[in-house]
C-alpha cells in the first residue's frame, strides 16, 4: 500500500514507521528539523514493542513531490489542522482516503470531510502514548499501540477492513469500528476528565483522584462531556460514566496527559478542541456544563499565551 503521513510526531511517526517496516511505501509530509532528520538519520522508535530504526525514509515538505497515496494518516495536532488541510488533496490517489487521528471528538474528522469530502474521510482514534524526543526520534511509553477507525456515516466498509488488516500485520492493534462517532465521543469524554483534571491541578491522576473533591472533578468533567455526546447522538451506554471513572481510577498513578505536558512545557495547547469543544457544543445544545466551563476558563489564558506570536 502507498501510505501518506501528515505530521511525523508521536502518532504519525509511530504508525507510519511501523507500516513502513512492514513493507508499505510510506511517505511523510514533514517540515523544518523533522524533514532534515528524516532525510539524514531517518526515523527511530524506542518502544516496549521493539525498537526500530528506519534509515531510508521517503519524506518531503511538498505534497506534490510525495505524490498520490491509497491512505493518508492525518496526524497533526488539532490546532494545526487548518494549516495542513491544503496538503491532503494532492496526497490522495483516485480511491484514496484520509484517516483523521486527532483527539477532539468528531470535529477534526468533520473538518477533514469538509475539505476533501466525506467519501474520502475515515474517522480515527489513536490509543498510544508516544512522543517526539528529538527530531526523528520517538519515545513510546507503554506497549499500547492501537487505533480504532471507521466510516463517519457508520457501518463497515471494505476499505476500513482492508486498512485495519494491513495495520495489524504491521503490529498495530487496529480495529474497524462500526460506530466511530460514538468511539470518538467516548475518547473525548475520557480525555476531558484526564486532561482537564491533571492540567488544571498540575498534578498526575493519582494525586487528583485521591480526594473526594478530585473524584467529583473527574466525574463532573466526564459526565458533562457524556451529556453533550448523547445529545449529539452518540450511543453511550448507561454505565459509560461509571466505567470511565473506573478506568481513570485504575490508570497508573503517575499518568498525566498530553495537555498537562504541553502546559508544563509552554507549548500550544489543544484546549480549544477538548474542553472548548464541549463548551461550544453545550452552548449550541442548550446544556449546562459548569465544571468543564470552569476548567476551560482556568486553562484558557495559558492556551492564549502559548499560541500568541512571540
Ligand atoms: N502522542 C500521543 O501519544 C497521542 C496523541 N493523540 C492525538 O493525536 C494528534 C497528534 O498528536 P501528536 O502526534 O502527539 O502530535 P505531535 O506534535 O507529536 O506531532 C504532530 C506533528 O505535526 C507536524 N505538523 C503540524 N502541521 C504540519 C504541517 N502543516 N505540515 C507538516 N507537518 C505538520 C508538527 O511538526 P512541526 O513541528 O513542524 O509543527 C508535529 O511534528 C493530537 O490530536 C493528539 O491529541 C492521540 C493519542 C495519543
Ligand atoms: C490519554 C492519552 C495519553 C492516550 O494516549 C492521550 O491521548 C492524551 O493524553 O492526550
Amino acid at each position: 500500500m502507498r501510505i501518506g503521513v501528515v505530521g511525523a510526531g508521536g502518532v504519525g511517526g509511530y504508525f507510519g514507521a511501523r507500516l513502513a517496516a512492514a513493507g508499505h511505501d510510506v511517505g511523510f509530509l514533514v517540515r523544518g528539523a523533522q524533514l532534515t532528520a528524516l532525510r539524514t538519520t531517518g526515523i527511530e522508535i524506542h518502544s516496549p514493542r521493539g525498537n526500530l530504526h528506519l534509515t531510508d525514509v521517503r519524506a518531503s515538505d511538498d505534497p506534490d513531490e510525495l505524490g498520490a497515496h491509497d491512505v493518508v494518516l492525518f496526524a497533526v495536532k488539532a490546532y494545526a489542522i487548518d494549516g495542513a488541510l491544503p496538503a491532503l488533496q494532492p496526497l490522495l490517489g483516485a480511491d484514496g482516503f484520509v484517516v483523521s487521528l486527532q483527539n477532539g471528538g468528531v470535529a477534526p474528522a468533520e473538518r477533514v470531510a469538509a475539505a476533501v469530502g466525506v467519501e474520502r474521510t475515515v474517522g480515527g482514534a489513536a490509543y498510544i502514548s508516544c512522543h517526539l524526543r528529538a527530531p526523528g526520534v520517538l519515545e513510546h511509553h507503554s506497549p499500547l499501540a492501537g487505533m480504532e477507525i471507521g466510516e463517519l456515516g457508520g457501518g463497515s466498509s471494505a476499505r476500513v477492513e482492508e486498512f485495519t488488516e494491513r495495520a495489524r500485520d504491521a503490529d498495530i492493534d487496529a480495529v474497524a469500528a462500526p460506530d466511530i462517532r460514538t468511539v470518538l465521543w467516548q475518547k473525548l469524554a475520557f480525555i476531558c476528565g484526564l486532561a482537564g483534571a491533571t492540567a488544571s491541578s498540575r498534578h498526575p491522576i493519582g494525586e487528583v483522584r485521591a480526594t473526594e473533591a478530585g473524584q467529583r472533578l473527574l466525574r463532573g468533567l466526564v459526565s458533562e462531556a457524556a451529556a453533550v455526546a448523547r445529545a449529539d447522538g452518540a450511543a453511550l451506554a448507561d454505565d459509560f460514566e461509571d466505567k470511565t471513572l473506573g478506568l481513570l481510577n485504575r490508570l497508573d498513578p503517575g499518568m498525566r496527559s498530553s495537555l498537562y505536558e504541553d502546559l508544563a512545557h509552554g507549548r500550544v495547547l489543544e484546549l480549544d478542541s477538548l474542553h472548548g469543544e464541549i463548551v461550544r457544543r453545550a452552548d449550541a445544545l442548550g446544556l449546562d456544563v459548569p465544571v468543564t466551563r470552569t476548567v476551560y476558563a482556568v486553562l484558557e489564558p495559558f492556551a492564549r499565551a502559548a499560541a500568541a506570536p512571540a
